[in-house]
């Protein structure tokens, strides 16, 4: 039996090359920080239920992609999301349909990411601070100082900043990562037990410190105990007010909230904050993953491609390729 294969981060660019590498006969084990999978698709647990409060729906522009979202489909992990969608502009909100398929994993963001990592081995709770080379193989250390390995590669799957660090061994992947700027994205949920008189389910926001906003319920097989809705800030109000208080940020928003919907907003029965602090790169580039191959390092992850769950699906199969052609 050959080590296993680390992989940090169970996002879905960390699940994307799991399930890739599975499938070609490969052993994983998986590693992340937080207690559950799904990185920036997570769903938070609330009094209101589950509540996606990173991405929001997703869409499928790439021909492989769009194929395996339809098994996911068909599997029941996410179904479309066809809100009633308008355009909050220039103090003036109008409906604005479109025809673009927009998908949610079902019953919330984060079931993808939890169908995707199945029964593959993961360790949760665990931020990985080194990575090191051994004679012939590598090893991670973790924030207790503990050490995990052997591994016969590794594949770094975190937002660039931590990639950076993780990326030592490789200083030209290194620095590429740390050349990605990120930009942050407060988010904020509101739940209110009498449903808002309004017929808005998504919003794009221009001339607002919001930039997104919808209504939770109106999503497939969500909770609708309370008429839940998510509200993003822009990336500039985001980094203006990136340590403000979360009862200020809630304030705020709440305020920029009940202005532009167009209907009586009560005060809300609940309500919670969350910072995202590296939430998108601030452009999108080409270069599918990272890649030392000599040395079996490899890095992948939204801001390796166009800062989507799409953009990170492509790129977790990426890094599984090219790890794949050099075995
Ligand atoms: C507010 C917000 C709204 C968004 N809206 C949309 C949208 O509507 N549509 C869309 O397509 N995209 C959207 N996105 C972007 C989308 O969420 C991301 O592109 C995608 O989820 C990134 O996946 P990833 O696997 O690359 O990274 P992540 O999801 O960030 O996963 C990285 C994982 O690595 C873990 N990790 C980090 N450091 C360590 C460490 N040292 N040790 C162990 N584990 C570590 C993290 O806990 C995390 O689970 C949004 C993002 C945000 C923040
Ligand atoms: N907040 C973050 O950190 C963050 C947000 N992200 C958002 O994710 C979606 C995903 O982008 P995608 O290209 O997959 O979706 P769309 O095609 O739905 O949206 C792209 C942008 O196009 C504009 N748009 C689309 N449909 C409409 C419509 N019916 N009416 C008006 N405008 C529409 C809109 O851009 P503008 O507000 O016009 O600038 C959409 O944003 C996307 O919303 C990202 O903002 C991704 C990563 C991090």
């Amino acid at each position: 039996m050959s080590a296993p294969i680390a992989i940090i981060g169970t996002g879905m660019a960390g699940l994307s090359a799991a399930q890739a590498l599975h499938a070609a006969g490969q052993n994983v084990e998986l590693f992340d920080k937080s207690r559950g999978s799904g990185g920036r698709m997570a769903s938070k647990r609330s009094d209101a239920g589950a509540v996606d409060l990173g991405a929001q729906y997703f869409t499928a522009r790439d021909r492989r992609f769009a194929e395996v979202v339809q098994q996911w489909r068909d599997r029941g992990w996410v179904a479309e999301w066809s809100p009633s969608l308008y355009n909050f502009s220039e103090g003036r909100l109008l409906p604005s349909p479109d025809e673009q398929i927009r998908w949610v994993g079902t019953p919330r963001m984060s079931a993808i990411t939890r169908a995707l990592l199945g029964a593959l081995p993961v360790n949760f709770g665990c931020r990985i601070t080194e990575v090191f080379r051994g004679e012939r193989h590598w090893g991670l250390q973790d924030a207790e100082g503990l050490s995990h390995g052997p591994f016969s590669h590794v594949i770094v799957a975190t937002p660039p900043p931590q990639a950076a660090a993780l990326l030592a061994a490789a200083p030209k992947l290194a620095g590429t990562a740390a050349s990605v700027a990120m930009e942050p994205t407060w988010a904020v949920a509101f739940g209110f037990s009498e449903p808002l008189d309004t017929r808005v389910e998504g919003c794009f926001l221009q001339d607002s410190p919001l930039e997104w906003m919808a209504r939770n319920r109106s999503k497939p097989g969500r909770e609708t105990s309370l008429d839940t809705w998510v509200l993003h800030a822009t990336s500039a109000w985001s980094r203006q007010h990136l340590d403000l208080p979360k009862e200020a940020v809630i304030e705020h928003l709440y305020g920029a909230f009940a202005e532009m919907i167009g209907c009586a907003v009560p005060a809300p029965n609940f309500s919670l904050a969350h910072r995202w602090l590296y939430a998108r790169p601030i452009q999108a580039h080409q270069w599918g993953a990272l890649a030392d191959a000599d040395l079996g390092l490899y890095a992948c992850g939204d801001w390796c491609l166009s800062g989507r769950v799409e953009g990170a699906w492509l790129s977790g199969q990426e890094a599984a390729r090219r790890l794949l052609e050099h075995l």
